[in-house]
């Protein structure tokens, strides 16, 4: 019964019923919405139609209040809403405690996140010398696909899943000023974790799982739960970034610090190590910045891929330009980038269609505050859906079309002021500035492939451009799916 009770001036929404809260209405609508695309996003958005941009919801244990449209700025600026969830979910991850950046809030996040800003621009995070870096990976990148296309040339073409040919180069340009190290794209131990993340986003989503929501199943039904699959991917995980972690204690010398794992391993020698620093709270750190890292950019990228593939028109116009700015005997330089607009509108549209499907990481109401004149109380789950601006058909004009011209005026890239993939506030993505360095590049770099080889005019070389298409479209909107797992679905 005190389950189903909202508290006083609670953002309004579906009605709560003892123990599934509003699991029953949002599933109703996902069922409803099944074609048109179902995810919590979406269902979410629909709700925001009929209750306004708030929306007040209890799933399990969760008090949830997602903001759509207008109130996804006011939540990211609200500093009382800057926390991270708390349970199991949150917890399990780091053996107990909630560690890391990704998932933890107040003094202890602010001074880690400090830190390792700082620290990873020595290393050359958002400095000039980072462009050598995606270079250097892009360049890799690229002759691994020029391997693959001449092994392959006495067949009739070459189809590459473009959505996982980015993973290890993106992880690699991180993983240099972080712990000095490039993984092999064939590197066995790698691939394999990246497989279990993989699994691991579809059997999760942002918001929690079956077992966070209703904690009783950890113990009742483990495996159904998903409980089990969580602890065994992150315990691999853990071994795999500890071991990197004592190779680096082996070879690390005091004062002469080569990456960021140095620095941290300095400051947990030194006399002014502050108590939010631990060896721990280090692999913590790895960890979130490997998961945060990998998935988000591939897929964005992947996005991208299945688009051009779809639309022809957009490579010949992306292939005019870098021909006509770049030419056909060099690569790509970052400094290229403001005489590229097309290429980099299609970036822009790619994070659109990717965060258009997606929920951000949900905070936490840190205290009692308001939101919209709605009261949020301390605790509540608050989250930014970030898609109902991406796919605002108010605003966007056919927002389920792929077009980079939307981002173009006057011949001149144009964000608008609700474009905000990496979200806003104290909170925003701490990745912002690699992905607008590699994804431009990456981009820029696989469709110079083309050019520099004078294979073909496109880039996917494949004969029945249909049947591939059809094939790519599916594979990365199962791959969308399963990374947003559709846990109210899985609910009921
Ligand atoms: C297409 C690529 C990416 C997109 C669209 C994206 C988007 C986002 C969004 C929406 C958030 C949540 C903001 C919030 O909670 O309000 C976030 C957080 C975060 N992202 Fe990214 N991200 C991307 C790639 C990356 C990469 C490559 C890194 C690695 C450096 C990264 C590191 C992080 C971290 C550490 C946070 C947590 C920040 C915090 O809680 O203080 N992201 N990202």
């Amino acid at each position: 019964y005190l389950d189903t009770k909202k508290p006083p001036n609670f953002p309004p929404g579906p009605a709560w019923l003892p123990v599934v809260g509003s699991g029953m209405a949002i599933y109703k609508i996902r069922k409803y919405l099944k074609n048109k695309g179902s995810f919590f996003s979406h269902a979410t958005t629909e709700m925001a139609k009929e209750y306004g941009p708030l929306v007040g919801l209890r799933v399990g244990k969760d008090r949830q209040v997602v903001c759509c449209y207008q109130a996804v700025r006011e939540m990211l600026f609200n500093e009382d809403i800057d926390g991270r969830p708390t349970g199991p979910f949150w917890e399990i991850r780091t053996w107990g405690s909630r560690k890391g950046l990704l998932v933890t809030d107040e003094d202890f996040w602010a001074e880690q996140r400090r830190f390792v800003l700082r620290h990873l621009k020595e290393f050359g995070y958002g400095r000039r010398t980072m462009s050598g870096l995606v270079e250097e990976e892009a360049l890799q990148m690229v002759a691994l696909f020029k391997q693959r296309i001449q092994g392959e040339k006495k067949q009739k073409g070459v189809v590459m899943e473009m959505n996982e040919a980015f993973g290890i180069f993106i992880l690699n340009t991180l993983w240099t000023m972080l712990a000095g190290i490039r993984y092999n794209p064939e590197d066995k131990e790698l691939k394999t974790l990246q497989c279990l993340l993989d699994d691991l986003f579809k059997s999760i989503s942002m918001v929690g799982a079956l077992f966070s929501q209703f904690p009783v199943l950890m113990t009742v039904a483990p495996e159904f739960s998903g409980y089990r699959k969580f602890v065994n991917i992150h315990q691999q995980i853990w071994i795999f970034l500890n071991n990197e972690l004592e190779n680096h204690k082996k070879t690390f010398k005091k004062d002469s610090p080569r990456d960021l794992m140095d620095v941290y391993l300095e400051m947990l020698d030194s006399k002014d190590r502050k108590p939010s620093f631990s060896e721990t709270q280090l692999l913590a750190i790895c960890m979130d910045l490997f998961m945060a890292g990998s998935e988000t950019t591939s897929k964005t990228l992947g996005f991208g891929f299945l688009y051009m593939l779809l639309h022809p028109d957009i490579q010949d116009k992306a292939y005019e330009e870098i021909v006509r700015v770049i030419g056909r005997d060099r690569l790509p330089l970052l400094s290229d980038r403001p005489n590229m607009p097309y290429v980099e509108a299609i970036v822009l549209e790619s994070l659109r269609m990717f965060m258009g499907r997606a929920v951000a990481i949900p905070h936490r109401a840190l205290r009692d505050t308001k939101l919209m004149g709605y009261t949020i109380p301390k605790d509540t789950m608050v989250v930014a859906n970030i898609s109902s601006l991406m796919m605002d058909e108010t605003f966007w004009e056919e927002p389920q079309e792929f077009r980079p011209e939307r981002f173009i005026k006057d011949g001149r890239v144009s964000m608008p002021e609700r474009f905000i993939p990496f979200g806003l506030g104290r909170r925003r993505c701490m990745g912002e500035i690699l992905n607008k360095y590699s994804m431009l590049k990456h981009e820029a770099l696989v469709l110079t492939v083309s050019a520099v080889e004078e294979i073909e005019k496109k880039i996917i070389y494949n004969l029945n451009r249909t049947d591939a298409a059809k094939k790519c479209q599916r594979f990365m909107l199962n791959q969308v799916l399963e990374f947003y797992a559709l846990v109210y679905g899985t609910v009921l």
